[in-house]
């Protein structure tokens, strides 16, 4: 059989590479004073095991959610959102959270590169959970004393606060101000008890099922700096619905620019229902962000956001950041095999534009290895 990997590194090989030369994003300096290649370096952060997953209806062996974190560990992402520590009776699909924690402390998955594993945990109660695992294994991960390594993964605890009150109603059973209130104790234990990461992500920040298109950019930047003060070390910004659009994504971030917030301490997690999520990550990556996330195969959806799709796939993010001569360090060709994987093992159609335009190259080559340029 022909090996696949050759012509997606020709179709890699063929795309436009613009390190070293002219950029036209608003940030890049003038030639003579070339940017650091760190400012080309995007990290990506999967979230396919957990938002990818959540949504899904039939119960998902552990052993397939277990063999979908190491197949991502192994195509160059570094971060790796794997769980959830929420109540089993509103997402019951991430029931087995403290498993899978359980088993990436006790048999992380071989990677070339430190690994970070993300869990959500939105009270004390899920982050108790949390500990009792972690209590069990105090020197199998990495904390802010001791680096990740290849071989002890770090761990990072996400709280999800949201830009609008009837989102925070559904979603965390609580108003905006009482689920900040609650997130000081999460962000705080998390901190003291074990030194982990915080991510802070803000739901809905450009388009609320509820309330509309009409999110007000001011709000998500007082959310935002009310997490960063209580010790969030990053904010995702959410476009739970996939409303946003160019221009109201330039108009967020310019408000949180000038409410303070650091470009480096924003990560975007856009949606793709509309389809406008890589359009909106273009204009995030112009103002200067350098972190997005995505889910393998396009997975995923909410619970509390009726219609909502999946991510943006990571197939078509890597496919687009690699184009622009960003480097993600993710394998395309290994991604996708991932992808075809999954969605088979769970019965969805594969979601990812760049994924399927892969296999169908595969395919042609297959078929007609002389065609193969
Ligand atoms: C919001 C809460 C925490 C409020 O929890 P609560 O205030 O305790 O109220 P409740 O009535 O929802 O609680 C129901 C039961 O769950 C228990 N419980 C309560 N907390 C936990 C916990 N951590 N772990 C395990 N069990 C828990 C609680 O003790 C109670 O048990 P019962 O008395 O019936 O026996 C709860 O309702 C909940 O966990 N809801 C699920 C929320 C959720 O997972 N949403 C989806 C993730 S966020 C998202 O997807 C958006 C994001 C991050 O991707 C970004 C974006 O795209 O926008």
């Amino acid at each position: 059989m022909a090996r696949y990997a050759l012509l997606s590194r020709r179709l890699l090989a063929s795309r436009p590479r613009m390190h070293g030369t002219a950029r036209t994003f608003a940030t890049a300096t003038a030639p003579d004073q070339q940017r650091p290649s760190s400012d080309y370096r995007v990290k990506l952060v999967e979230v396919g095991p957990r938002d990818g997953l959540q949504n899904e209806k039939n119960s998902i062996p552990l052993a397939t959610k277990l063999d979908l974190i190491d197949r991502l560990a192994k195509t160059g992402l570094t971060t790796i959102e794997a769980g959830s520590f929420v109540s089993p009776k509103w997402v019951p699909q991430m029931e087995n959270s403290s498993e899978i924690l359980q088993h990436l402390l006790t048999k992380p998955p071989s990677s070339p590169h430190p690994l970070t594993f993300s869990f959500l945990a939105p009270n004390l109660k899920g982050l108790n959970n949390a500990f009792s695992v972690l209590s069990q294994h105090p020197t199998a991960f990495a904390t802010e004393s001791f680096p990740a390594q290849p071989t002890k993964p770090a761990l990072e605890i996400a709280v999800f606060a949201s830009a609008t009150e009837s989102f925070s109603q559904r979603n965390l059973n609580a108003s905006i101000a009482a689920s900040l209130a609650g997130f000081r104790q999460v962000i705080q234990a998390a901190k003291d008890t074990h030194s982990l990461r915080v991510r802070g992500y803000i739901s809905v920040v450009l388009g609320c099922p509820f309330e509309g298109y009409d999110v007000s950019p001011h709000r998500v930047a007082e959310v935002a700096t009310a997490l960063l003060e209580m010790g969030a070390d990053e904010i995702a910004l959410g476009d739970t619905t996939g409303m946003g659009t160019a221009p109201r994504t330039k108009e967020l971030l310019a408000c949180l620019a000038a409410a303070g917030v650091r470009n480096e301490d924003v990560a975007m997690h856009f949606h793709d229902t509309y389809g406008q999520a890589l359009v909106n990550t273009a204009v995030a990556l112009e103002h200067g962000i350098r972190t997005f996330d995505c889910s393998v195969g396009g997975l995923g959806g909410c619970p509390y956001s009726p219609g909502a799709t999946g991510n943006v796939a990571t197939e078509d993010m890597v496919y687009f950041m690699e184009t622009l001569g960003m480097d993600t360090g993710v394998d395309l060709d290994a991604v996708v095999d991932v992808g075809e994987w999954i969605t088979r093992e769970i019965g969805k159609g594969n979601a990812s534009t760049v994924g399927k335009a892969v296999l169908g190259a595969r395919r042609r080559a297959e078929a007609d290895p002389a065609k193969e340029k």
